[in-house]
């Protein structure tokens, strides 16, 4: 053995021991305790081994290991993007119902939300490389499916397919990760598959853009091109290894040593291997031995509230409004003066670019600025970027322009479109739209008219029915109302975007899959990804209720003021996980609820106050001192 490697296996040897000492739990009296405190010096010696260990050690198959996963984050984002491209040539061209379009867009989600509940049971009997060579296997079929198609029935099957692919794969890859990154990189390697996702959703706002000039078969291209990343990824999955905590836990100890080496290059891997089977001994001291995993974490109080904190981080991040915003962003865009619709289209990639890009900004932070500061940063950014946002509407509101021209025809008279004095109360009308002239800056000749039922594009009569009468600077504004505030909308959005995307986007997937005990892992992500699907499918299915009854202003207070809410809720519960074994999370949460809130700086001494033997310690600043 190199002197350096002889070293640096004693530096680790001497960590273990100091965390062994720090972290082994003793069962007293039926109450979990920690026993002894360290010195300042030992966690000192511990914080100097970690940064050692970082530096030596890097392994680049980790890497390859967690881009070949976040190929499932990718499918995650292009397959969730793609389809409102492909709905405006599909509608066209299958002369789709509002109800099948309804139908085939939200079908996978529901397929997702259901499948990843699914994916925790196939999680824990068949382990994780299974669980992600399925997903890619229904990604695949799914594509090849979806770009044949025949008919609406098919298509229905195929968006179902590819949910149940998506279900699976979003609770298991940052599991995957996670299980397999060492401490230092694990938040940035699974923060890399939210930046996929991100990815995933940019490229298919690509695709869109240049399939939409296509006017034959644009959508089987759309849908069909992620059976190629799909491949890919089952390929590599057939070379990559399982997990080696998953091995542990089924007894693979051999087979678990081996990939363990294999995926930490040259170390000395018997302390990690160590923790992970401590670990898994002392489950039976923790959720025990009883009951389906989801009762016993639910009786056991460190898996309930850590159940809480993950299932609330993902409501948060749904209930916040990310996918109305990026749905609604082409609409924001024309607001501000975009009037050509395929510059729209394109100009939404824009939206998708600026997600990827500061999600990206997420993967260089959370390492630097742990996930706790991150997480609150961004959801306050993102609660004050919706009341920019829901402030432009309310501006636009209050300065809307008034309808003035009223059809003379006694049947046209009387269409509900017609009543409408204001552009505001027309365009909050989905079966209306307002057509107006412009000169300058001046509205000229504004009418309220139906809309045309086979396509939201134009109206259903007068000059804005036919792209070919709308000469003369005249418009049709669906779903929005011309306004010189649509700058401050603009603001909003931008900034929305910065916020939300570096924290709230990827931390409830990255904590999520740190936050509970080997045995709980999988059902807890499960039932994480569970809660993402069903908000992400309530908020999107209310929005446009939401907004007619409240107007926009409205729905974007709400969400902001949702997203106050979950600042309390993350300030109250969410413990920092940063640079933590996988096996010493678990005692973060072994706190009451709210005193799980420590800070950055509280990391080596998270835990305050530690029995020892009916006394307690208290670790001050400079070192443990009896308080009793
Ligand atoms: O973390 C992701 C990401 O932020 C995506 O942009 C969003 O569409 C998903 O719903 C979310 O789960």
């Amino acid at each position: 053995m190199s002197r350096k490697q002889g070293d640096h296996d004693y530096t680790l040897r001497s960590m273990s021991n100091l965390m062994g000492e720090r972290w082994r739990k003793v069962t007293d009296g039926g109450e979990r305790s920690l026993i002894k405190a360290p010195s300042s010096a030992s966690i000192n010696l511990e914080r100097a081994a970690r940064k050692q260990f970082q530096q030596d050690v890097t392994p680049g198959f980790v890497y390859v290991l967690a881009a070949f996963s976040a190929m499932g984050g990718f499918l995650f984002g292009y397959d969730t993007g793609v389809i409102s491209g492909a709905m405006l040539l599909l509608k066209k061209e299958l002369e789709l119902s509002a109800l099948w379009q309804e139908m085939l867009i939200s079908s996978t989600v529901a397929a997702a939300a259901l499948s990843a509940l699914l994916g925790g049971v196939l999680n824990g009997l068949f382990g994780r490389r299974v669980c992600i060579l399925l997903a890619s296997f229904f990604f695949t079929v799914g594509g090849i499916v979806l770009s044949t198609a025949p008919g609406k029935e098919v298509l229905l099957a195929g968006r179902l397919i590819v949910g149940v692919g998506l279900g699976i794969a979003c609770m298991t890859v940052p599991v995957y990760i996670a299980e397999a990154s060492p401490p230092h990189l694990r938040g940035q390697l699974v923060t890399v598959n939210t930046l996929f996702i991100t990815g995933g959703q940019f490229t298919a706002s690509l695709v869109d853009g240049a399939f939409s000039y296509l006017q034959h078969d644009g959508w089987r291209y759309m849908l069909g091109l992620s059976v190629l990343p799909a491949v890919l990824q089952f390929i590599g999955f057939l070379f990559l290894p399982e997990s080696p905590r998953w091995l542990i836990q089924r007894g693979l100890t051999q087979k678990a040593r081996r990939v363990l080496s294999q995926i930490r290059g040259n170390q000395n891997i018997d302390e990690e291997y160590d923790s992970i089977k401590n670990s898994l001994d002392e489950e039976d001291s923790g959720g025990g031995n009883n009951g389906p995993v989801i009762w016993r974490m639910l009786t056991y109080p460190p898996t309930r509230r850590a159940l809480l904190v993950g299932c609330g981080l993902h409501m948060f991040q749904q209930v916040s409004g990310i996918n109305t915003i990026m749905y609604y962003s082409a609409t924001i865009l024309q607001m501000s003066g975009v009037r050509d619709d395929k510059l729209a289209i394109w100009l939404a990639c824009l939206t998708t670019l600026t997600n990827f890009l500061f999600t990206l900004l997420g993967v260089w932070l959370v390492e630097r600025v742990g996930r706790r500061k991150l997480t609150l940063g961004s959801i306050l950014g993102t609660c004050l970027s919706l009341s920019v946002l829901a402030v432009g509407f309310l501006m636009s509101a209050q300065h809307s322009p008034p309808v003035t021209l009223h059809p003379t025809n006694p049947s046209l008279a009387n269409s509900t479109c017609s009543k409408y004095q204001l552009c505001e109360p027309c365009m909050l009308d989905p079966k209306c739209g307002f057509c107006y002239r412009e000169n300058g800056s001046a509205l000229l000749a504004s009418s309220c008219v139906p809309v045309n039922k086979a396509s939201t594009e134009h109206a259903a009569w007068g000059r804005c029915s036919n792209s070919s009468l709308m000469k003369d600077q005249t418009y049709w504004a669906y779903n929005y109302c011309p306004t010189s505030y649509s700058w401050l909308v603009l603001l909003g959005l931008v900034l929305y975007l910065a916020a939300f995307a570096p924290g709230m986007g990827p931390m409830p997937w990255t904590i999520n899959s740190e936050i509970y005990p080997l045995w709980a892992r999988s059902t807890g992500n499960a039932c994480a990804a569970g809660v993402n699907w069903t908000f992400n499918i309530l908020v999107s299915l209310t929005f446009l209720h939401l907004a007619q009854y409240f107007t926009y202003y409205g729905a974007f207070f709400l969400y902001s003021s949702m997203a106050l809410l979950g600042f309390f809720f993350i300030y109250g519960c969410l413990p920092e996980t940063k640079a933590r074994r996988l096996e010493e999370i678990e005692a973060l949460f072994e706190n009451q609820l709210c005193s799980c809130g420590a800070s950055d700086s509280d990391e080596g001494r998270q835990v305050e106050y530690i029995r020892v033997k009916g006394s307690n310690y208290h670790l001050s600043d400079n070192d443990a001192s009896d308080v009793d």
